[in-house]
C-alpha cells in the first residue's frame, strides 16, 4: 500500500495531534460511490485503551509479541491487504509508544485523538475519515488488541459485504454452556441459556461509514453503552451478518491472553496463515 494507491499521509506530531493535516485520498481518486465508483475499504482501529484489566505500565497494544509489538501485527493485516485503501487509528493522547512502531509514518495510516469510550474514539475516526471517504464506502473497524486476525478471515469478511447496509461482522459460535448469574449475587446461577443462537462478537465489524456514524451518534445521544459497533447498527433495526471466523482471533484483555496470543502467531505462521 502507498499513497499511490489511495493511502492516507500520516501527519501530525503525535498521537493527540488530531486529524492528520492536508487532503485525504479521497481528493486523488475523486469523490465516493455517489460518483458511481465501486465502495472502498476503509481500516478504522481504536487504539486509544489504557489496558487497565492488563495492567502494567505498558498498553496492552505496545507489548512485544512474536519480535514486534501487538499493534503492528494488528496493523499488518489490514494494510496488506489489497482491498483495503487506508486505516485511521485512534491514539490517546498520552500515547508515547506509537511513534516508535514500523507504521509510525506509513503513508496510509491517519492518526485521530481517542475519546473516552472504545465507541468514542470509533466515532473520532469516523469523522475524520468522513473528510474524504463517501458514506457508502465501507469502514471496518478492527481492535488494536486483536493482533492474531488472518488474511483468510479477513478475506471472509470483505467477501460477505454485499450490497446491503446491514454490515457483517466476524463471529464465533459459542461452545460453551452459558449461564446467567442472579443480578444479587453476581456469581450464583440464575439459569442456563440455550447456547445454539449465541455467538461471540469479534472484530473486524464492516458497515457504511454514513449508516455507523448515524448509529454512533444516535447510541450517543440515547445514552447507549455500547461495546462493538454492531450494537449500534442493532438499535438502528438492522441485522448485521454474522461470519464465522476462527477463534484464534482473540482479544487480548487480561494477562494470560498474551502467551496465548503468541502460541496463535506461532501457529498461524506455522500453517501459512500469516
Ligand atoms: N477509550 C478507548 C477504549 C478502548 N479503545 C480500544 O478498543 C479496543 C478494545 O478495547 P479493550 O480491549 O477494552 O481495551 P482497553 O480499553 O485498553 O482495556 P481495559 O478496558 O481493560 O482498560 C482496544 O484496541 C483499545 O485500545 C479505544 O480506542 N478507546
Ligand atoms: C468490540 C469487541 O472486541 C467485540 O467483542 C468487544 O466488545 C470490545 O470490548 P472491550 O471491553 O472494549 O474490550
Amino acid at each position: 500500500m502507498s499513497a499511490e494507491n489511495g493511502g492516507r499521509a500520516g501527519s501530525g506530531s503525535g498521537a493527540g495531534s488530531g486529524a492528520g493535516a492536508g487532503s485525504g485520498p479521497g481528493d486523488e481518486i475523486g469523490a465516493g460511490a455517489s460518483s458511481g465508483r465501486d465502495p472502498r475499504h476503509w481500516a478504522v482501529v481504536p487504539a486509544a485503551g489504557a489496558g487497565r484489566r492488563f495492567g502494567g505500565p505498558v498498553p496492552k497494544q505496545y507489548l512485544e509479541l512474536c519480535g514486534r509489538c501487538v499493534i503492528e501485527h494488528s496493523l499488518a493485516t489490514l494494510l496488506e491487504h489489497p482491498a483495503i485503501d487506508g486505516c485511521v487509528l485512534a491514539l490517546s493522547a498520552e500515547d508515547e509508544w506509537w511513534a516508535e512502531t514500523v507504521y509510525a509514518s506509513h503513508p496510509a495510516v491517519q492518526r485521530v485523538a481517542g475519546g473516552t469510550e472504545r465507541s468514542d474514539s470509533v466515532a473520532n475516526a469516523l469523522e475524520a475519515l468522513s473528510e474524504y471517504a463517501d458514506e457508502h464506502d465501507w469502514v471496518l473497524v478492527h481492535d488494536a488488541a486483536r493482533p492474531c486476525l488472518t488474511r483468510f478471515d479477513l478475506d471472509r469478511l470483505i467477501a460477505a459485504l454485499g450490497d446491503g447496509s446491514a454490515g457483517a461482522l466476524l463471529a464465533v459460535q459459542v461452545h460453551d454452556t452459558v449461564k446467567v448469574a442472579d443480578a444479587a449475587s453476581g456469581d450464583r446461577v440464575l439459569r442456563t441459556v440455550p447456547r445454539e443462537q449465541l455467538w461471540r462478537a469479534y472484530t473486524p465489524q464492516a458497515f457504511p461509514l454514513g449508516t455507523l456514524r448515524r448509529a454512533l451518534a444516535r447510541a450517543r445521544d440515547q445514552g447507549s453503552a455500547i461495546t462493538d459497533d454492531a450494537s449500534a447498527i442493532e438499535q438502528l433495526g438492522l441485522r448485521p451478518l454474522l461470519v464465522s471466523g476462527r477463534s484464534d482471533n482473540l482479544k487480548i484483555t487480561r494477562p494470560e491472553d498474551l502467551p496465548l496470543a503468541q502460541f496463535f502467531l506461532e501457529q498461524q505462521q506455522e500453517q501459512g496463515l500469516r
